[in-house]
């Protein structure tokens, strides 16, 4: 059976390490960050990710998943690299490389048997045949390395799930045997019924950028259609559901809101971008800038009515906001590109006082815009409030009391900017609802406008 080293074990490398081993491999996790290894090699996971702690204890306590800093045990011991490093967006767009070059440069002499590196981080069309020349330059004589490239489509918050039960395998492949490999490794789902995809390299690492910009099209799409309902008087959420009962369409990422966040959509989106006007094809994607463009006026339209909602209430001068939510979705501590933290630090900038609740990402929060006040529940968020803003769908905002909510906050406005919330439970608790591109409930309405 072979051995698998995953090389970068951040929220993609860790959960893989563990998916790996509780497929029945010995697994070797290799990272640059020592605080990180050491947590994960005495069974902590260093973020917020169901399942996954239990996951990784059990198999770290068996000894068929290690963690190291030092990618020459991997190099020695493994006969299959995933490498699984970041890749941020740089100051121009397009992903930044540097990890996976560092890694390659760092792995590829170490070498003294036959290898597989099989890529997982999403990376632009062209990357992996850049490595594969790279490593054939880098490695002993003697020695044959192939790459291959195994895109990754896990979705944080049910990532542990995602791993493995994944909806296809894709498998980028220069030949036979690195497709032997993977049907291997992977034998345990194909054997359950998923679909295999086996293609070229250049192809396997378009999919998944592909796939990210269209799941990113898909939420603007629903936002513009948002903007208008707006405009028109209509309700997006059903029209959302109408859509969603055509298979076609389908009912997922049609939920209209905030926007989307996080460290891969909005990355992924500029790094297509990015990469396809160095190929000469920018025209071809050029409706992206439109999909970003949309993202982006969803964060803008909130900031703006927050605003207008403490210009026109009793509090001014030294307005307070809470804000639920901090994560860039539930479910996860992730904090990179949120929207919620984003419209947080943008109405403290124009003056505002912010409380921020969230149920686990408080602490990242904190790193990344100490500026901002944290509480320790959404009650504490929201005493004396002029306005609450509910940022991130957190199940738990859907059970909060509007009555007793409302005795705490000083100007009882709720603006609903992910569309989930029961608005008929807070009117009849005397709020004003207020949620973009949506119609309230109108036997409600009525009630508040007749007491
Ligand atoms: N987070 C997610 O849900 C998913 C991420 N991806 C892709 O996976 C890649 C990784 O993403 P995340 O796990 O979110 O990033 P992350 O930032 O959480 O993890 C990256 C890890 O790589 C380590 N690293 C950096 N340089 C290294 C080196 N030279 N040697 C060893 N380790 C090194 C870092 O210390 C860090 O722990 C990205 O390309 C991302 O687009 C793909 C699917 C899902
Ligand atoms: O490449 C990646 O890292 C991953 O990116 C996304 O996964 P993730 O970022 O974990 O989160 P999503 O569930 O896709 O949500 C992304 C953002 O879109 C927002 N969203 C999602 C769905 C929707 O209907 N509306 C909406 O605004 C979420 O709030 C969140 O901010 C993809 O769904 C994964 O398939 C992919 O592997």
């Amino acid at each position: 059976m072979v051995t698998i080293s995953v090389i970068g074990t951040g929220y993609l490398g860790a959960t893989h390490a563990a998916g790996m081993a509780e497929l029945g491999f010995d697994v070797i996790g290799v990272d640059t960050d020592p605080v990180k290894i050491r947590a994960l090699a005495g069974g902590e996971v260093p973020f917020h990710e169901p399942g996954l702690p239990e996951l990784l204890r059990r198999h770290v306590q068996t000894g068929r998943l290690r963690f190291t800093t030092s990618m020459a045990q991997a190099a020695a011991e493994a006969d299959l690299h995933f490498v699984c490093v970041g890749t941020p967006q740089s100051l121009t767009g397009a992903a930044d490389l540097s990890a996976v070059h560092a890694v390659i440069a760092e792995l590829a002499p170490l070498l003294r048997r036959n290898a597989l590196v099989v890529g997982k981080s999403t990376v632009p069309v062209g990357t992996a045949e850049q490595l594969t020349r790279r490593i054939a330059s880098l490695i002993q004589p003697g020695i044959a390395v192939e790459v291959a490239w195994n895109p990754e489509f896990l979705r944080e918050g049910h990532a542990v799930h995602d791993t493995l039960h994944p909806n296809r395998l894709v498998f980028g492949c220069a030949g036979p045997s690195a497709e032997w490999l993977l049907r291997e490794v992977y034998a345990r789902p194909i054997a359950d019924g998923v679909p295999v995809v086996v293609t070229d390299l250049a192809t396997a690492e378009l999919v998944k950028v592909s796939a990210n910009a269209f799941l990113a099209t898909k939420i603007s799409f629903i936002n513009a259609m948002a903007e208008l309902c707006e405009a028109a008087g209509a309700d997006v959420l059903t029209l959302a559901r109408a859509l969603g009962h055509d298979e076609r369409i389908g009912a997922q990422f049609l939920g209209a809101g905030l926007g989307y966040g996080g460290g891969c959509l909005p990355k992924d989106v500029r790094a297509l971008i990015a990469r396809a006007d160095e190929l000469g094809s920018g025209e071809s994607v050029a409706f992206l800038r439109g999909v970003e463009e949309i993202n982006q006026r969803r964060r803008d339209r909130i900031v703006a009515e927050a605003l207008e909602v403490l210009r026109g209430g009793p509090g001014w001068r030294a307005g307070r906001v809470a804000v639920l939510g901090a994560a860039f979705k539930p479910h996860s501590d992730d904090v990179r590109d949120s929207p919620a933290l984003e419209v947080a630090q943008r109405l403290h900038r124009a003056g505002a006082l912010v409380t921020v609740y969230d149920p686990v990402a408080a602490v990242r929060a904190r790193s990344v815009a100490p500026q901002l006040r944290y509480a320790a529940n959404p009650h504490v968020a929201c005493r004396k409030a002029d306005v609450v803003l509910h940022l991130t769908e957190w199940p738990e905002f859907g059970s909060l009391d509007p009555v007793r909510l409302r005795a705490i906050v000083r100007n009882p406005v709720l603006i609903d900017a992910r569309n989930t919330l029961d608005a008929a439970r807070w009117l009849a608790a005397g709020w004003e609802f207020r949620r973009p591109g949506t119609v309230l409930p109108l036997v409600t309405q009525d009630r508040v406008a007749a007491g």
